[in-house]
């Protein structure tokens, strides 16, 4: 069952069988710039921080080596058991292998309504016009932050361990959040707490649970378009059966790899602000394959919406001058994930020092 007329599900797509996927997720020739699949040798490799060695001197530089180069890293010893990520990924590939009608139960259409959406629940791409390029993605979107406005009724009641799993999961990916960005302050020699201080109670948090079913043209369409994260930092868990993300570093596409509990945790566009663009927030990619489909969990965390984006104080001088021109809102950074996803510049409201 289709979650409506105007966009399928992707997997109910998939099993449908064709030799070309429906134009609309075909990625435009122009915007492949070359071979899709081709990824290039990596200069070096991201590097794995120990999370529980962050306070030695070697590590932290090690981490300020991964955000000045990738701008994103893979994190071990981070405090997340690996019974917890082995419950995590095993009640996120079952709630995708249930039947249609039973997802659908989390859905995100108003009242069915196939052109109304909410920002939680299951679904597919939202069409914004007719040439819109779809991702060959479902989600389910799960707010998990401000704690006391958890949406249980979009929560998945199957499997029955989904919930609590999903409640001690958030749990530990908070911590990490603090506690990176305390040492993404202390690298940055300012106020260990000045970015964990910028997080009100009303901060949002949401967990995307990302399912990308087997493609028979993957040389052709794009898991997730090349895009950037909206918010503070973003902890991703992938599945570590089959890879597809690629990171963009000097206008090329490198593929990430996987390593079985080990977390990958990339900077967003609000923290590239709020410490003047001195480490950026990468753009990366999903592509797909033939045979495997491929399971991730993203957990975004972000600053209010009201929060007013400005570099902390303590970056600026003379001879460091604010890159950012004005002050920006920081729902104008995040709100819209379809201008996010498509974004294929650094955000406008950088000037000419970049
Ligand atoms: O599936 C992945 O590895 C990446 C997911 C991602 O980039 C996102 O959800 O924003
Ligand atoms: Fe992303």
């Amino acid at each position: 069952m289709a979650a409506s007329d105007e966009t399928p599900m992707v997997q109910d797509l998939a099993s449908t069988g064709f030799e070309e996927p429906p134009s609309r997720y075909l990625v435009h020739e122009q915007d492949r710039h070359g071979d899709l699949l081709a990824a290039g040798e990596m200069p070096e490799p991201i590097p794995l921080i120990d999370l529980s060695r962050l306070m030695d001197a070697d590590e932290a530089d090690k981490l300020r080596a991964a955000l000045q180069t990738w701008g994103f890293f893979l994190a071990t010893n981070h405090g997340i058991e690996d019974s917890l990520m082995d419950a995590m990924m095993s009640a996120s590939r079952e709630f995708f292998r249930q039947p249609s009608e039973e997802k659908q139960k989390c859905s995100n259409l108003v009242d069915g309504n196939g052109k109304h959406y909410q920002v939680e629940g299951y679904g597919s791409d939202k069409v914004v016009s007719e040439d819109h390029g779809l991702n060959w993605n479902d989600r389910l979107h799960l707010r998990v932050e401000p704690e006391d406005e958890r949406n249980f009724a979009k929560w998945p009641s199957q499997p029955e361990s989904f919930r609590d799993v999903l409640q001690e999961y958030a749990s530990r990916t908070k911590k990490i959040r603090d506690l990176v960005l305390r040492s993404i302050a202390e690298l940055l020699e300012i106020d260990e707490d000045y970015f964990v201080n910028q997080i009100s109670n009303k901060a949002s948090g949401f967990a995307r649970f990302n399912y990308y079913p087997p493609c028979p043209r993957p040389d052709l369409v794009l898991g997730l378009r090349p895009h950037s994260d909206g918010g503070l930092l973003t902890i991703l868990f992938n599945d570590d059966n089959v890879g597809g993300l690629q990171i963009q570093r000097d206008g090329r596409w490198y593929n990430v790899p996987t390593k079985p509990h080990t977390l990958l945790i990339n900077l967003a566009d609000c923290l590239e602000i709020m410490n003047n663009g001195i480490f950026r927030s990468p753009f990366h990619r999903v592509v797909t394959n033939v045979e495997k489909d491929r399971l991730s969990l993203a957990v975004f965390y972000a600053v209010d919406a009201e929060t007013m984006l400005e570099p902390a104080p303590g970056l600026l001088d003379d001879k460091r001058p604010s890159r950012s021109h004005g002050l920006w809102e920081a729902s104008a950074q995040s709100k819209s994930p379809s201008y996010k996803k498509h974004r294929q510049q650094p955000p406008t409201v950088w000037s000419s020092l970049m």
